[in-house]
C-alpha cells in the first residue's frame, strides 16, 4: 500500500520535472532558431563583402567566455565548449553554402 503511494508520488514528481524539461527544450529550440536566423544574416553579409566563413580568433574569444560562464553556472566547461563548436561548425557550413550560392570562393 505504502509502496503504491510512494510510486504514485515519484511519478507525480517525475511528471513535474518532465514538464520543466519540455519547457526548457522548447526555449532551447527557439533560442537556437533565433541564433541561426542571425548567423545566416551574417553569412549573407560576409558573402557580399568577400569575408571568410570562419573567424577562428572570434571563436577563441567565445570559447573562453563560454567556458567561464559555464564554470560560474556549475556546468561542465568542456561540454559548453563542445556544444559551441558543434553549433559553430553548422554555422560555418551555412556560410560556405551561402558563399557558394553567391559565387564566392571558399577561403576559410
Ligand atoms: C557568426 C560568425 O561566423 C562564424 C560563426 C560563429 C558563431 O556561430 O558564433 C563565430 C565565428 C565564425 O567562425 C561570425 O563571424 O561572427
Amino acid at each position: 500500500m505504502n509502496e503504491e503511494k510512494d510510486m504514485a508520488e515519484a511519478r507525480a514528481i517525475l511528471a513535474g520535472y518532465r514538464a520543466s524539461i519540455d519547457n526548457i527544450d522548447a526555449a532551447l529550440i527557439h533560442m537556437l532558431a533565433e541564433r541561426f536566423r542571425c548567423t545566416k544574416a551574417v553569412g549573407v553579409l560576409k558573402a557580399e563583402h568577400g569575408l571568410p566563413p570562419a573567424d577562428p580568433s572570434r571563436e577563441q574569444q567565445q570559447i573562453a567566455r563560454l567556458r567561464q560562464l559555464a564554470k560560474d553556472a556549475n556546468l561542465d566547461p568542456d561540454f559548453a565548449e563542445k556544444f559551441l563548436n558543434f553549433v559553430v561548425r553548422e554555422v560555418i557550413r551555412h556560410h560556405e553554402q551561402i558563399a557558394a550560392d553567391n559565387g564566392v570562393m571558399k577561403t576559410g
